[in-house]
């Protein structure tokens, strides 16, 4: 279980202060898997870094009784200067697992060819997201926080990830961001509009991708 209580964030850059979202009070069950919707800027990465504890909230609690991902996305988790092995193998020694399995998961699983053993620095976005996508699911979590990554890559790549996250999902949780509807459509069962700092979550993930449809059509 994840459970927000009460949660608010705000950043503070030099003289400028912005509130992302305030008040969130939810939960997130084994099971689950939901799509969160919002335009750009209204705060899901935030929410998804929170989600996973890589950042803390200005007020309120964030409960986990789930181990969860890091947020899988194109934004890099890695340390540049070391090859996409050696990341895997790093990360492989922080969750206690076997450095050399988890190694040859992830080189199958992402198909870097030689750059597998080239610095992270050299890879391209969708290169990255490959690699964050290999070594998170070589990981046993039981909620995985997915931002946007099923973009990246080729058709067999994209098949990939469908089938391990579908795999995945059964036994555990999943969040998911996308601003393709279909995407959520196709992984999520539950849904959540985040939009003027509020987060409103729905039965179903159609529900939410209309709401979210017309907010922005409103908006255009
Ligand atoms: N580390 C940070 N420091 C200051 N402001 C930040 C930081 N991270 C995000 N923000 C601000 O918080 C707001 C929400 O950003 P966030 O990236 O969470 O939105 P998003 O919904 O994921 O957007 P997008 O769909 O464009 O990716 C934005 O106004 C952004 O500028």
């Amino acid at each position: 279980m994840i459970e927000f209580d009460d949660v608010s964030k705000t950043y503070h850059i030099r003289k400028f202060e912005k509130q992302v979202f305030s008040h969130l009070s939810f939960t997130i069950n084994p099971g689950d898997s939901l799509g969160i919707c919002g335009a750009n800027g209204a705060g899901k990465s935030t929410l998804m870094r929170l989600i996973a504890g890589v950042e803390s909230p200005t007020s309120g609690r964030v409960t986990r009784t789930m181990t969860t991902s890091w947020p899988i996305g194109y934004s890099s988790c890695f340390q540049a200067s070391l090859t996409g092995a050696d990341n895997a193998r790093f990360i492989a020694r922080i969750y206690g697992q076997d450095a050399d399995v988890l190694c040859d998961y992830v080189e199958d699983f992402a198909q870097l060819g030689p750059y597998f053993h080239q610095p992270v620095y050299s890879y391209s976005a969708g290169m990255n997201a490959r690699l964050a996508f290999g070594v998170s699911l070589a990981i046993n979590f039981d909620c995985y926080l997915v931002d946007e990554v099923t973009a990246a890559g080729d058709e067999r790549f994209r098949i990939r990830c469908e089938e391990a996250l579908m795999h995945r999902k059964q036994n555990g949780a999943l969040v998911m961001i996308s601003h393709d509807a279909n995407t959520l459509l196709q992984y999520c069962d539950r849904g959540a509009v985040l939009y003027g700092g509020s987060l409103t979550f729905y039965d179903t993930i159609a529900e939410a991708t209309e709401v979210h449809h017309r907010l922005q059509s409103r908006a255009a």
